[in-house]
């Protein structure tokens, strides 16, 4: 694999209105030219926890309630906050298909088809992510043993093929509400490990961060 480096590194303060603290980290030589970013919590140490996000404008920044990305990104820097991890933000926006196609699947969404299908009807892949340049970055960062946080097996997959020692999958939680639930629901069709037949939360929103 294509080697990447380290651009540079600040140190930035205030994660989503908490008082955590982390280092932004950027890349040069990353395959897809993409802006990619780790944010790096603590002292990762040996074997890090480390999670890999596909950037969601909607849920990340808007606070959607359509998916569960949001509360993942809490979820993931409230655990790193414990013993250290790492945070690849990846550019992957939509499942890799960008905004304004998510934005157009969204609407068939709404027109009762699913997450999946509502790609694959715009002509593009279901999940299109290529987790290439998350391995050029942990290798970058001198990470070569990870435990993984993720439902997603093919991220998991994708990974152990391009040489990335898991030693471990942590699940993250099934932040999963009436709003979020069809998408879930699609997700655990799709393959994800999610259970989906327990009842349902009240709200996403966490509020053991703030
Ligand atoms: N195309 C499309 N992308 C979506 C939709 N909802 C969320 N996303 C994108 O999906 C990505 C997150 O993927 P998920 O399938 O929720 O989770 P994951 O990263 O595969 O799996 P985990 O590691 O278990 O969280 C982000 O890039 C979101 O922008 C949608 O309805 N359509
Ligand atoms: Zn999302």
């Amino acid at each position: 694999m294509h080697e990447a480096s380290v651009r540079n590194r600040i140190s930035l303060a205030g994660f989503r209105a908490t008082d955590v603290t982390g280092e932004l980290v950027t890349f040069n030589g990353l395959t897809d030219g993409r802006e990619h970013v780790a944010y790096v919590v603590g002292d990762p140490g040996a074997s890090p926890l480390v999670r890999i996000h596909s950037e969601c404008l909607t849920g990340d920044v808007l606070g959607s309630t359509r998916c569960d990305c949001g509360p993942q990104l809490d979820e993931a820097v409230e655990r790193m906050v414990l013993d250290g991890g790492v945070l690849l933000y990846m550019r992957q926006e939509g499942r890799g298909i960008g905004l304004y196609n998510k934005v157009d699947a969204y609407r068939l969404q709404d027109a009762d088809v699913d997450t999946f299908r509502a790609n694959e009807m715009l002509g593009r892949g279901a999940d299109e992510r290529d987790y290439r340049p998350a391995a050029q970055m942990l290798a970058a960062l001198g990470i070569r043993r990870i435990r993984l946080l993720t439902n997603n097996p093919d991220k998991e997959n994708q990974l152990r093929a391009l040489g990335i020692d898991i030693v471990r999958v942590e699940p993250t939680e099934v932040h999963r509400t009436s709003a979020n639930e069809r998408y879930l629901v699609a997700k655990a069709r799709h393959g994800h490990r999610l259970e989906v037949g327990r009842d349902l939360q009240p709200s996403a929103v966490r509020g053991d961060l703030r």
